[in-house]
């Protein structure tokens, strides 16, 4: 635990932008290696974000890329706004732990460890987060807030701790994952209060509902709004109205994350909504994500063209789990490679520029 990870203080510090002088030491590599100036597009910039974040030009191989998936329930779901029961989402929690779920394959093709926290109170799970009181079935937003103030900054710190373990334990690349059925509405409508966006034009089809719970889950997000525009400009107040455990957890998280100058991939719409939140807590905590994928849920590119992220990957993927994130991992992985191990025009005796 880190000095500032005082409990019930949710304030984070001022966020360090990654090093400026190793990124200028990155862009000169690049210009050096044997291939023509900018031929490997975004794979070069990718590299020079890595090297950037590390400090070290060439950057170092990534020892312990770790996904952490943030599990927790949301009252909303009670008003048919998914396509998928409830207790799917503790059911999911089990399959995570025996490895069968879609984010445990990826991650193992793609050289990454995953663990999974189970945010709720009274989960039946081995894992719980010691101290950290945070309810099962979180309130109706539509109606109520969400979580009540101490939850929500149970949820935050729980966050914000997993990635100061994670990080003394050697984590060197970070993915937040999701797992909460219903948690595309809440993570609609903390888009579409931060961006200004309508409830039309953030509703997606989340798990894949048919057009009357589409309506319905409108319905929710615009009363939703309502109630979570009055707080707009209080990201804690936000994520304790129109958020949830799991979306908390993962703001806090990610805004940990740039604060440990660690680097993180970030995954869908989830993570995305709880990305645009951080960034309110740490002003500049972007600078350390890069956007793996654009979900195909509308709300995402509305939260990455907020953010001033370009996705990686564009697969059609609308899953969560860290499962988009991951699926970029590996060209983050070889972009580090490239300006790490590339030979130079003098090493190889090949002529530069003419
Ligand atoms: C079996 C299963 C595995 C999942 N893994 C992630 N999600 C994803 O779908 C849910 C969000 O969509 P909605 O808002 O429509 O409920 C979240 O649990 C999210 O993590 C899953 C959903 C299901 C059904
Ligand atoms: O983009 C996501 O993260 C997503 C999309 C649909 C369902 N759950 C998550």
């Amino acid at each position: 635990m880190t000095a500032n990870s005082v409990d019930g203080d949710v304030t984070f510090p001022a966020v360090e932008a990654p090093d400026e002088e190793v990124r200028r030491q990155a862009v000169a590599r690049h210009e050096r290696l044997t291939k023509p100036a900018g031929s490997l597009g975004r794979l070069e910039e990718l590299g020079i974000w890595v090297a950037a974040c590390q400090g070290a030009c060439p950057p170092r191989p990534f020892t312990r890329p770790r996904v952490v998936v943030f599990a927790g329930d949301h009252g909303i779901a009670a008003h048919g706004v998914s396509a998928y029961p409830s207790e799917v989402t503790g059911q999911m929690v089990a399959n995570f732990l025996t490895g069968g779920a879609a984010v445990n394959v990826l991650a193992s093709a793609a050289g990454a460890t995953v663990r999974v926290v189970d945010i709720s109170v009274n989960a039946d799970t081995p894992e719980r987060v010691a101290g950290f009181k945070v309810r099962r079935g979180s309130g109706s937003i539509d109606r109520e807030d969400a979580l009540t103030d101490a939850e929500v900054r149970a949820a935050i710190t729980a966050g914000r701790r997993i990635v100061d373990e994670e990080v003394d334990g050697g984590a060197d690349l970070l993915v937040a994952g999701d797992m909460g059925i219903g948690n595309t509405t809440p993570s609609s409508v903390l888009i579409a209060t931060l961006t200004g966006a309508e409830p039309v034009a953030v509703v997606g089809r989340g798990t894949g509902v048919d057009d009357n719970g589409w309506m319905r889950k409108t319905a929710a997000i615009r009363d939703a709004l309502r109630r979570a525009r009055k707080v707009s400009g209080d990201p804690v107040a936000l994520l304790r109205t129109a958020g949830g455990a799991d979306i908390a957890a993962i703001a806090g998280f990610l805004a940990q994350a740039a604060v440990r100058r660690t680097p993180v991939v970030l995954d869908g719409v989830v993570a995305g909504a709880a990305a645009a939140v951080a960034e309110e807590m740490a002003p500049g905590a972007r600078r350390w994500w890069v956007a793996g994928h654009r979900s195909a849920e509308p709300a995402h590119a509305m939260a990455l063209d907020h953010l001033r992220l370009e996705p990686l990957l564009d697969l059609g993927m609308r899953l969560g789990e860290g499962s988009g994130a991951v699926a970029a991992l590996p060209l983050v992985v070889m972009a580090a490679r490239v300006l790490a191990e590339m030979a130079t025009f003098d090493d190889a005796g090949v002529s530069g520029p003419a």
